[in-house]
């Protein structure tokens, strides 16, 4: 697990740019540099002062490679907490490459993906779940999943985990103590002082567990289907969120046959739009296929718009009202739209009919094809998320392994807490908060396997 070797990498995306830079880490990495490295006073970088930067020439013998800026850092003070070394060279890939080939015959190895984050956590750097955040903050790309991953990466979720710990262990306090004087069968702790403090515990657990469905659809998107009947323009709308013809519109029925994704940034918040096959009775097979997967993204979305057409009579309305309801989930909001008002001049009478129909969602009037009340539609959709735990700096769990880390977590206090109130023995007790305690442990990597961390570093990239 303690590998020392010196690894090396392009730390830079691939491909050209202004300029590249390769990193080096591990014992010996300054050494290997000065072997390709040439300071016009002739200095060697193992001489020269940590977080420093020196100005030279790479060199393969006589043959000039390029002119670059070495950054030397000294264990443990750098992102690895091993000795590192940075080249920023020109960013032609034919330079990148020849720089770390000429590392690797004096020496270096190539990293693997996540290679030196892993480090930086094995080293003490950072704990698990902030390693994980580097990945998120990477790959973040809006303003709430940016927010997300650096209160995780800075420490946020640590904190809490740590506080949580601190807790559990101070209640094996207590209960050791009754341990030690099992003999005289007497009760030490207080049972209630106990209790209370594990229902603080498990109320913070639920809390955590609870964020996940925020956290999960910020960080991936929040899945919205737009549904209805055929021809009700679900496919023109999804044309005007995303601002692009994204999919085929046709006034003919049936025009999509398969459901299309795409995901947009509106207000900060990353939303997934799925544009699905129109609902209505058909011999056809292949529709019936889609119409069934069309049930099947209500019952995945976190909110559903709901499509009428206002040129046709509200007939229409009630059955696939009905149908659209039977799937939805318990969380998901549904909104009706009814589209085409520039077509028609009987829309407020229709609205109100609708109004009557439907109970109590949101009903809102657009023209997807003239683009009239999209920007409400897109307030609506994004007052649909509350971000007040985002900015109020709660924690938000965003990651499925520590979602599932809490949830067994969670299990375990809460055997602790009918134990408790069973006037089960201590040990058993006891034994239910060290399951609490593992599970904690294993979201912050106290408690971890190379198989696991195999699993989280092997989607980073290169050079990270
Ligand atoms: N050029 C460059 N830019 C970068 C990084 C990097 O490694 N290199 N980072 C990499 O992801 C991020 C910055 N994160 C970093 C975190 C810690 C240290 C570091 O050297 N820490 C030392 C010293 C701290 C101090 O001086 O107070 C330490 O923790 O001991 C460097 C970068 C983003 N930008
Ligand atoms: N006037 C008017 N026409 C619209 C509006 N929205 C869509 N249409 C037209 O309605 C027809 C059907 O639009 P689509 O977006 O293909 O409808 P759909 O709901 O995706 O239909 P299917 O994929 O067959 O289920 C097209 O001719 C559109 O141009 C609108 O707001 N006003
Ligand atoms: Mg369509």
């Amino acid at each position: 697990m303690n590998d020392q070797t010196v690894i090396c990498a392009i730390a830079t995306a691939p491909g050209m740019g202004a300029i590249a830079v390769i990193r080096l880490s591990g014992k010996g990495c300054i050494e290997i540099c000065d072997r390709i490295f040439v300071s016009p006073s002739y200095k060697k970088l193992v001489d020269v002062l940590p977080n420093t930067i020196h100005f030279g020439k790479i060199v393969n013998k006589e043959e000039l490679i390029d002119e670059v800026l070495i950054s030397v850092f000294h264990a443990p003070h750098s992102f690895t907490g091993e000795d590192s070394i940075e080249i920023s060279c020109h960013g032609s890939v034919y330079i990148q490459q020849r720089i770390l080939q000429l590392l690797i015959s004096s020496g270096a190895r190539l990293a693997a993906p996540g290679e030196f984050t892993q480090r930086a956590f094995l080293n003490g750097k950072m704990d698990l779940s902030q390693a994980e955040a580097v990945a998120d903050l990477i790959a973040s790309s809006s303003a709430a999943a940016h927010k997300m991953a650096l209160s995780q990466m800075r420490g946020g979720f640590s904190d809490e985990l740590m506080k949580l710990r601190m807790e559990l262990l101070h209640i094996t306090s207590l209960l050791e103590l009754e341990l030690d004087f099992s003999e005289e069968d007497v009760e030490f702790a207080d049972r209630s002082e106990l209790r209370s403090i594990a229902i603080g515990i498990d109320t913070l657990i639920s809390r955590l567990c609870a964020s996940f469905s925020l956290g999960n659809v910020i960080k991936n998107g929040i899945p919205v289907a737009i549904v209805g009947n055929t021809n009700v323009g679900k496919s023109t709308l999804l044309n005007a969120l995303l601002k692009e013809d994204r999919a085929i519109v046709s006034d003919i029925e049936g025009t999509t046959r398969d459901v299309i994704e795409d995901t947009i940034n509106l207000q900060g918040i990353t939303f997934r739009f799925i544009d699905t096959a129109g609902i209505r009775h058909t011999d056809d097979r292949v529709e019936n296929m889609g119409i069934e997967r069309t049930f099947s993204k209500i019952e995945q979305a976190r909110i559903v718009l709901f499509l009428i057409d206002a040129t046709k009579n509200t007939e229409q309305f009630l059955p696939y009202y009905t149908q659209v309801k039977e799937h939805l989930g318990p969380d998901t909001r549904l909104v009706i739209l009814l589209n085409k008002t520039d077509q028609t001049d009987s829309a407020d009478m229709i609205l109100s009919q609708i109004t009557s129909l439907s109970s109590g969602e949101k009903i809102l009037p657009i023209a997807a094809k003239t683009g009239y009340n999209i920007h409400h539609l897109v307030d609506e959709l994004v007052s649909t998320i509350n971000l007040n735990a985002l900015h109020s700096g709660d924690v938000i769990v965003s990651n499925a392994r520590h979602y599932e880390a809490l949830s067994h977590a969670r299990l375990a206090i809460e055997r602790v807490i009918t134990g408790l109130d069973s006037h089960l023995s201590g040990e058993f007790v006891s034994q239910d908060i060290r399951e609490c305690l593992h599970y904690l442990g294993e979201i912050t990597g106290q408690i971890t396997t190379d198989e696991v961390l195999g699993n989280i570093f092997k989607n980073f990239c290169i050079g990270k």
